[in-house]
């Protein structure tokens, strides 16, 4: 069925995407591509090829246009401004690999000939403390718009753009549920900036009463989408649940370790409770609602193989 969206993307098959740029003609070591396998346990040698390299040399293309605009434009105004940090969005749902992504893209960048310098940074620094999201009602709504401080975000990707010397992004940890008091990633004028989030892409109507004059995509070069069927992520989610019952929950600091004693059978049944409560919600009313702003969208099969990618035409 064609949708009103169709004729904004270009559609490229898995096949149709690898031919545009085939592997061999990339100078990336075979080390090189060990190192990345190791990051992400079971990323094949042919997806890096088939999908990511090609992926690279889009944002490599983008780059330097990137670079070339602001140059012309310093030429015209006669000014010698910093060439900006080229600023990457990674939007889609939770559980939808948009860390993976955006650790692969980020191993990847920094094997660049340039070896530029890539900070990957992740929206859920920016929610709400526990404590304010109880005081604000909103414990249940973790992930949802209003939990984050967007104002915050915005500040901080201002900060990174105009090239401050040093820019703080507060840091979220998975193991207490919470932000880290004290932590922050520093953000020192790299050259890249990856930033992933499943609220990337929302506009200010979603993000509260008063309508602030920027939005986060606002300074965003390019933005990708991740999506896939809800029924592969709910299954990527809760088997990430009950990898982190083996794992991360055993330990005596994390804020689920009631969970680490479920067998298998409950964790399921008490990760899909999550998800159909919480993360399914968000997904439907905030979250795929701003697919079509990305300038691409990946669409990954059940075994996160990558089987079409659309390009915004302009
Ligand atoms: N390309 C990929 N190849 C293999 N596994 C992946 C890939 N992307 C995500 N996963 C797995 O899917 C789960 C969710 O991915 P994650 O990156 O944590 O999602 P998100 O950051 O969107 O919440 C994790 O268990 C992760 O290991
Ligand atoms: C903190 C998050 C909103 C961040 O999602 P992510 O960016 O990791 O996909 C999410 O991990 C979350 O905690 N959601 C609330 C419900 C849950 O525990 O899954």
């Amino acid at each position: 069925m064609q949708t009103e969206h169709d004729s904004t993307y270009i559609s490229f098959s898995r096949e149709e995407w690898a031919s545009l740029h085939p592997s061999s003609q990339i100078n990336l070591t075979q080390s090189e591509i060990n190192h990345i396998q190791g990051l992400i346990g079971n990323l094949t040698n042919e997806e890096i090829s088939k999908i990511y390299l090609p992926l690279i040399e889009y944002l490599s293309i983008n780059m330097e246009a990137a670079k070339f605009s602001h140059h012309v434009k310093n030429q015209f105004l006669k000014k010698a401004t910093k060439n900006p940090p080229f600023i990457i969005g990674i939007a889609g749902s939770v559980a939808v690999g948009k860390s993976t992504t955006s650790r692969i893209l980020q191993s990847l960048l920094l094997d660049l000939p340039a070896r530029p310098k890539v900070d990957l940074i992740t929206t859920d620094g920016f929610l709400f403390s526990n404590n304010v999201l109880k005081a604000k009602g909103l414990s249940e709504r973790k992930g949802f718009p209003e939990s984050y401080n967007i104002r915050a975000l915005i500040d901080f990707l201002s900060a990174v753009k105009s090239g401050e010397p040093c820019v703080q992004a507060p840091v979220y940890s998975h193991l207490y549920y919470d932000i880290v008091p004290g932590q922050y990633h520093q953000v020192c004028q790299p050259d890249i900036v990856i930033i992933e989030g499943i609220n990337v892409l929302q506009t200010p109507k979603q993000v509260g009463s008063s309508i602030p004059s920027r939005v986060v995509s606002d300074f965003f070069d390019i933005s990708i989408y991740v999506d896939a069927d809800e029924s592969h992520i709910l299954k990527w989610y809760v088997e990430r649940f009950k990898l982190l019952k083996k794992t991360a929950f055993t330990k005596p600091e994390s804020y689920f370790k009631r969970f680490a004693e479920l067998s298998d059978v409950e964790a399921e049944g008490v990760a899909t409770d999550i998800w159909n409560r919480i993360n399914k919600v968000n997904l439907e009313e905030n979250i795929l609602p701003t697919k079509y702003r990305a300038d691409l969208i990946i669409e990954k099969s059940s075994n996160h193989q990558v089987d079409n990618i659309r390009v915004r035409k302009n």
